[in-house]
């Protein structure tokens, strides 16, 4: 039988393709455009009148608009070459979304600061409606009080600081397992992504659920190929009205596949709880228990119900987990390609920890050199180099252009962070900058916002940062760590892989050796 329903996925995925699908396909390529023409001719005439002030920005090509001058390079590294013609406020149409990009940490100062009330939300996206129960999550949820509500319990109950720090047993194990691996590689060529990652996930996982979670492994695999879904510049997202284009582009039924999984896994860890909470009063020091508690004690202003809490959960787990293992994995690129550096970072931790058979997290508070390697990998390479994008729900004017009702608006944190006229020798790895320097990533310089800033800034800096520096820590007092044999520091390469989370294309591959001296 000939495949009908979805022709262009199936015509462009099958290697040998027939001349009927061929067929098929470019009737649907010519159905398709014009069938948009006619809606862009429809909508330019609707919106002719009245005409804001926008910023300047690259001419527009029909129906696409911009978006083929952000394919073929990064976004945020298309953006930051725009921006160096057009300026560091400028509007692109991608699609029918119309855009503003700021790449400036003055500008940025006016999105987060004087309009962050104005920009409080986030652009709707078939993503959020299919796995975030219908954005009722935190980090994709639209701005009011219901997501007031909610950014304040994760804020103030499941990431704060003293919660964060009652998860130190599970960080602890899951980091010993991670250097017992190391261990056993030592002498040969090891990929640290894929340990670091695992590691990563299982502290989020037990943080999440306790020790005792038996779909770990399926939950995670989940997540990471959500992780891929998510860190796109999707179609379907760019052209909203076309619903058609999420279901033929094959993206909502692989999102929906996904949901349905993760979803069953949720119901089954939840049900469990619940029978063990009630049948033998157990309390559990995780999230789920914390969350749990809040919803039954029925003082919220608007009850939570459990589809809320997955999508909370799928929250922790898609920004918890990636964000901090690159950035282990980029710290660890940088040493390698300085070693003048790696012999610094090695020196404090080995002089601090002297004579110590363990290392526990308090002792990582007297690690001064190691937190500047981690604010200047964040500097170079942020994890969401163009953060999450926002919406205008207040008309608003920066820098004296408009902002019109719904457009969305990014800030590339990533060109505000190599800007020349806020730092020296912008794009070299130099993590003395931040020595006696105030210029700190909590939101009030604008030059350095990895973790975003205003209402929209992520709370889980507390739980990422104390991974990444437990982690490194331990890795530099136990290994010495050399380059496989012909490589030297500069050929370390430091490209980055496509999407909107800055992975490095090549994995790091490293060979660690014991350190005599413990
Ligand atoms: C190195 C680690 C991390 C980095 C670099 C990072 C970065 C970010 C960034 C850039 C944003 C968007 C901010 C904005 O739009 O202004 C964000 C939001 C968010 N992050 Fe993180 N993150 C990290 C770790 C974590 C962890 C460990 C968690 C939870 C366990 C987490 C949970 C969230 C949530 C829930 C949001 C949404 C906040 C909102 O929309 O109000 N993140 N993160």
């Amino acid at each position: 039988m000939e495949a009908t329903t979805s022709p262009f996925t199936t015509s462009l995925t099958l290697s040998s393709l027939s001349v009927t699908m061929a067929i098929d396909f470019t009737f649907l390529f010519i159905v398709f455009s014009l069938i948009l023409s006619f809606f862009f001719i429809l909508n330019k005439k609707t919106n002719g009148s009245n005409t804001p002030n926008l910023p300047p920005g690259p001419p527009k090509l029909p129906i696409i608009g911009n978006i083929h001058q952000i394919t073929g390079a990064l976004p945020h590294h298309s953006f930051r070459h725009l921006a160096k013609k057009y300026g560091p406020i400028m509007h692109l149409q991608l699609g029918q979304i119309s855009t503003i990009v700021v790449s400036s940490p003055r500008l940025a100062k006016d999105v987060f600061k004087t309009n962050d009330l104005a920009l409080a939300s986030r652009p709707s996206s078939v993503f959020g409606d299919i796995v975030l129960y219908g954005s009722t999550d935190v980090a994709l949820g639209p701005y009011g009080d219901y997501w007031r509500q909610l950014k304040k319990i994760i804020t103030v109950e499941l990431l704060s600081n003293k919660k964060v720090r009652s998860f130190s047993s599970f960080r602890q194990q899951e980091v010993d397992s991670f250097t017992q691996f190391i261990r056993s590689a030592c002498g040969k060529p090891v990929t640290l992504r894929e340990k670091v990652t695992e590691m990563i996930n299982n502290i989020v996982c037990k943080s999440s659920f306790g020790e005792h979670c038996k779909q770990q492994d399926v939950l995670i695999e989940l997540v990471d190929e959500l992780g891929i879904l998510v860190s796109g510049f999707y179609v379907a997202d760019l052209f909203p009205e076309f619903g058609f284009l999420s279901v033929i582009s094959g993206m909502k039924s692989k999102l929906n596949t996904i949901h349905k999984s993760l979803d069953k896994i949720f119901d089954e860890i939840f049900e469990d709880r619940k029978s063990r909470k009630s049948l033998k009063g157990e309390s559990d020091n995780d999230l789920l228990d914390v969350l749990f508690t809040i919803k039954e004690s029925g003082g919220l202003q608007f009850p939570i119900t459990d589809d809320n809490i997955k999508a909370v959960f799928v929250n922790m787990f898609t920004g918890g987990t990636d964000t901090s293992a690159m950035t282990i994995e980029w710290a660890m690129s940088e040493m390698m390609k300085n070693p003048n550096v790696m012999e610094k970072a090695q020196k404090e931790v080995r002089e601090t920890f002297k004579g110590k058979k363990t290392i526990v997290e308090a002792d990582l508070e007297d690690l001064v050199y190691l937190k500047l390697i981690i604010k200047e990998t964040l500097r170079l390479h942020p994890p969401l180099p163009l953060l999450l994008p926002r919406e205008c729900i207040e008309q608003c004017q920066i820098d004296g252009y408009d902002i019109p009702l719904k457009t969305k608006v990014i800030v590339n944190a990533f060109a505000c962070a190599v800007d020349p006229e806020y730092w020296d020798d912008a794009e070299s790895f130099k993590p003395e900058r931040f020595d006696k320097s105030s210029v700190d990533f909590m939101g009030t310089n604008f030059e350095f916002v990895p973790f975003g800033a205003g209402r929209r800034m992520c709370p889980g800096i507390t739980f990422g940062l104390i991974s990444i520096e437990f982690a490194l820590a331990q890795m530099l007092y136990y290994f010495n760590w050399q380059l496989p044999s012909g490589l030297s520091p500069k050929d370390v390469d430091m490209t980055e892989n496509d999407g909107a989370t800055a992975t490095k294309k090549v994995p790091l591959s490293v060979m660690p050796t014991l350190n005599s001296s413990i």
